[in-house]
């Protein structure tokens, strides 16, 4: 799916454009469309006015004199009015909307069911590119009146010349050609903005890579600011090469097709003159003549410039499109015919399971089956690039298999609501986020019902931070609970990458009793006695809520000490299960697992 030139689709774009502006603020867009309106008629009458001047004093009429005197005078003042009120007013819209389109793109990529958008290449582009031409966005609305008030303004001027001769008339048709080439020169932007995506993404990533701690000591260790620079370098001589082609061709086009107007103009003049010279017409209206035929040129131009702005604004909006038709495909796909269980009876079957990424058609999973008993401690262990996390991700629901199901006591969660489903879940991931709020919100958004609860959620949190334990950091923080977390922030503190992965951790446990908690590498940042010690206390306390429920843990790890204590070991390899039992099953085995277990048990001794 790309956003395509239909004209359906224009008309889609525009469409949303002018819903959302009349929903940020109705007052507004009235206000500016009239201001706009008017303008431009009070201008366009500006010719007339001098016409009637100049034909009264050549017959002598005191009073229409005064008339057109004023007529002139009043136009002057309006336009320049009307101009500046309605530049205020189109800045005020603007700025509604640019509130209002964020909002509304910040909803769609939150509320997707799956993470699908955030790692699709061509999803990634569009997304990218919409971030981009974010000021396109914004002034698709305040050039959409524009263009509207332009066509308002031909309309005008098109009645004053017909009153000399209707011959006139065909003047504006000579601007027809500028026209008709903006959608093609829009065409010639929306591909360079597509052609330039990657470079550009690339360039950003080089940059990122410069403003990050982690990548400033291999920069440095490493000597590759150089390799970086030139990098960066030569994405940019990419994406200016691009640009220059099709600015090229752009202006090529605009120069041809505005060639055809300078003829009519100079026809348009001479017509009159000569009706004049017969006395077929007077002097004001060959002065009214020169004068409109100067501004059908301007308007001609600007209308092909507008037209030219509006078609980039509307490649912004149907890249919003695009965004708001994925979210709405995704919904529409998503039909809940079930709950989710409030209890796990049996557990949680894996059927089949297979996935490769978007993108890819190399599977990453195979045909995984796998068993897990209602109220298990189930570790999940393989080698890097297994296939690990991606199953985590799977059971959270985030990505979809590409074939086979998983079923929580027999209900496939393709079948549940995704925001139910999750609402029974609680996860650690390995690559968590890093949210730099005060450390009560940080944890506690884990159970925004019990961070909202100002009577029970500084115990609420301080029991998760305990049973992450990451009790021990409160005491060094200067405003404990209080203390922002993230150093660009006013008073905020950083925190290493373990202790950013205890509130992690901290921020799964706010969910009580949860019928799946899936544990990423939750404690690969802390020591390994660490890790063991809090597992041991996990396997009671889960083994303690799946009395009442039957909820499942999910431990990822290479720490095979703590994963001895699991109630069953699952041993991933190249996507497939090579193995799954007990520790002491598994040992007996002799297989994969024993020969991991005895590796990393001789490298201690
Ligand atoms: N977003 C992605 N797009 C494409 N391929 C991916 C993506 N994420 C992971 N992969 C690939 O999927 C495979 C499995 O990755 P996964 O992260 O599930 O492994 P893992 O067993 O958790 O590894 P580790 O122990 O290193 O965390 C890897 O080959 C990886 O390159």
């Amino acid at each position: 799916m790309t956003p395509d030139d239909s004209k359906q689709n224009w008309r889609r774009s525009a469409t949303l454009v002018l819903g959302v502006a009349w929903a940020a603020d109705p007052w507004r867009t009235a206000l500016a469309f009239f201001a706009l309106a008017a303008q431009v008629v009070i201008a366009a009458l500006f010719a007339y006015w001098l016409k009637l001047l100049i034909d009264a004093i050549a017959v002598s009429d005191g009073r229409a004199a005064v008339l057109g005197a004023c007529g002139v005078v009043g136009s002057i003042a309006g336009t320049s009015v009307f101009a500046s009120w309605g530049s205020r007013v189109l800045a005020g819209l603007s700025g509604r909307l640019r509130y209002w389109l964020n909002r509304r793109i910040l909803e769609i990529s939150g509320n997707l069911p799956t993470i699908d958008l955030h790692e699709t290449p061509e999803h990634l582009t569009q997304l990218e590119a919409l971030r981009r031409q974010q000021y396109q966005l914004y002034q698709a609305v305040p050039r959409l009146i524009a263009l509207l008030a332009s066509v308002i303004r031909m309309v005008t001027m098109g009645v004053l010349l017909a009153g000399v001769t209707p011959a006139l008339l065909a003047l504006p048709l000579f601007g027809i050609p500028a026209l008709l080439v903006s959608p093609w020169t829009g065409g010639l932007f929306r591909a360079g903005e597509e052609r330039t995506a990657e470079p550009a993404r690339r360039a950003e990533h080089l940059l990122e890579l410069t403003a990050t701690a982690g990548a400033a000591k291999e920069i440095r260790l490493f000597r590759i600011a150089g390799e970086l620079r030139s990098r960066f370098h030569a994405e940019h001589r990419r994406i200016r090469r691009i640009h220059h082609r099709l600015q090229l061709r752009a202006a090529g086009i605009g120069v041809v097709s505005r060639c055809f107007f300078v003829i009519g103009y100079v026809g348009a003049v001479a017509l009159v003159v000569s009706l004049a010279a017969e006395g077929r017409a007077t002097v004001g209206d060959a002065v009214l003549t020169a004068t409109l035929a100067g501004q059908v040129l301007a308007l001609v131009t600007g209308s092909a410039e507008t037209l030219q702005l509006t078609v980039q604004s509307l490649v912004a909006a149907g890249r919003l499109l695009y965004v708001v038709d994925l979210e709405r495909s995704v919904r529409d796909g998503v039909v809940a015919t079930a709950e989710p269980p409030k209890a796990l009876e049996h557990g949680i079957r894996l059927k089949g399971v297979s996935y490769h990424y978007p993108g890819t058609d190399h599977p990453v999973l195979h045909g995984v089956d796998l068993w897990l008993p209602a109220g298990q401690t189930v570790a999940i262990v393989g080698d890097n690039g297994a296939g690990k996390s991606t199953l985590v991700k799977i059971l959270a629901g985030m990505y979809r298999p590409s074939s086979g199901a998983v079923l929580f006591d027999g209900i496939a969660v393709g079948a549940m609501d995704p925001a139910e489903f999750r609402r029974h879940l609680s996860a650690c991931f390995q690559d968590h986020a890093r949210f730099e709020f005060l450390v009560r919100e940080t944890v506690g958004i884990g159970d925004l019902s019990a961070l909202a609860d100002p009577s029970r959620r500084d115990v609420a949190v301080e029991r998760a931070l305990d049973s992450a334990g990451a009790s021990d950091l409160l005491p060094g923080l200067a405003s404990g609970l209080d203390t922002q977390l993230g150093p660009r922030w006013p008073g905020g503190v950083d925190l290493s990458g373990g202790q950013w992965q205890k509130l992690s951790l901290a921020r799964a446990m706010m969910r009580f009793g949860p019928l799946l908690l899936l544990l990423d590498e939750p404690a690969s940042a802390i020591d390994a006695e660490a890790e063991h010690d809090l597992f041991r206390r996990w396997a009671v306390a889960s083994r303690q809520a799946a009395a009442r429920n039957g909820g499942v843990t999910v431990l990822v790890s290479h720490r095979l000490s703590t994963v001895r204590m699991a109630d069953l070991v699952v041993v991933l390899d190249k996507g497939r299960v090579a193995e799954a039992g007990t520790h002491d099953d598994l040992i007996r085995h002799g297989g994969l697992y024993a020969e991991m277990y005895r590796l990393q048990s001789s490298s201690y001794r």
